[in-house]
């Protein structure tokens, strides 16, 4: 599908859908799994050169058949919500949209201003599962999946901060909330990583059991201010995989 124009009325849909975002996402309380679908929306890059489907942000998320991957169970929630404010500006793609909620559930529950680019271009070709890590596993399957994106060790651990938001339920066989305030964005997921008392997946628990993950873990848990800026120069990376902003 081809890439939106970007011109001045395209930018101007882009922040009328950037404040109807706000609204939905405070309103339905739901920006956890709004930066959930963000994510499952650009994780499956695959920064190879031969790979003959990229993945990344393109919009494929809301195809029936990548909704069905067992790592995306509860997502269709999201693409539901998503398409209130697809009907308000349809010209928006669907991968401009779901970064822009992604950035938007950050931004309103106290995290770090994220840079956003618009002109993402949708595909309806999804990619085969297996894309994203699986939380069942350790630090090597973290560094395989990520250095696929072309991502760094450091990404790994500060894109994991996401999990300051929301909780596990009990389809992905975890369940409960990494913090004690699952609806603000702040660094108290490193906190906790590190006393062990909340709920863990495995890939959680590799990044204190690395020594290369780790220190980044003791930096983010001293020190919200470091997260913070780290954090907002991962998440524009990962939401602009494959991306070359115009
Ligand atoms: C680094 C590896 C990693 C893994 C394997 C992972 C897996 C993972 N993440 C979440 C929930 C989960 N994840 C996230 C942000 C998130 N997720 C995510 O991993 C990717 C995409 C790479 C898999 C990234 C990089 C980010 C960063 C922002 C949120 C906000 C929630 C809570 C959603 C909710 O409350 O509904 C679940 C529970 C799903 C459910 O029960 O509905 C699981 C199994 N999250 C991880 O970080
Ligand atoms: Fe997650």
């Amino acid at each position: 599908m081809a890439a939106p124009v970007v011109n001045e009325e395209y930018l101007k849909e882009i922040e009328k859908a950037r404040r109807d975002l706000r609204a939905l996402i405070y309103s339905k309380n739901c920006a956890p799994i709004m930066l959930r679908i963000a994510w499952h929306d650009a994780a499956t890059y695959d920064a190879r050169p031969k790979t003959r489907i990229p993945g990344g942000p393109n919009g494929s998320i809301r195809n029936k058949e990548e909704l069905s991957h067992s790592g995306n169970k509860g997502l269709e929630t999201a693409v539901e919500l998503c398409e209130q404010v697809k009907a308000k500006h349809p010209k928006i793609t669907y991968a401009d949209l779901y970064q822009l909620a992604g950035v938007v559930a950050v931004e309103i529950t106290g995290g770090p201003s994220i840079d956003f680019v618009p002109g993402r271009k949708d595909s309806n070709q999804s990619p085969p599962e297996g894309r994203l890590p699986d939380a069942k596993l350790g630090a090597s399957h973290l560094r395989e999946v990520f250095y696929r994106m072309g991502l760094s060790d450091k990404d790994v651990v500060v894109l994991s901060g996401g999990h300051t938001l929301g909780k596990a339920h009990k389809r992905s066989g975890f369940e409960g909330p990494w913090t004690k305030e699952p609806t603000k964005f702040d660094n108290s997921y490193f906190v906790e990583l590190l006393k062990g008392e909340t709920e863990q997946l495995p890939t959680d628990k590799a990044l204190v059991e690395d020594p290369a993950f780790c220190r980044y873990v003791e930096l983010y848990a001293r020190d919200n201010d470091a997260f913070f800026r780290d954090y907002a120069v991962s998440h524009k990376k990962l939401s602009e995989l494959g991306f070359n902003p115009p």
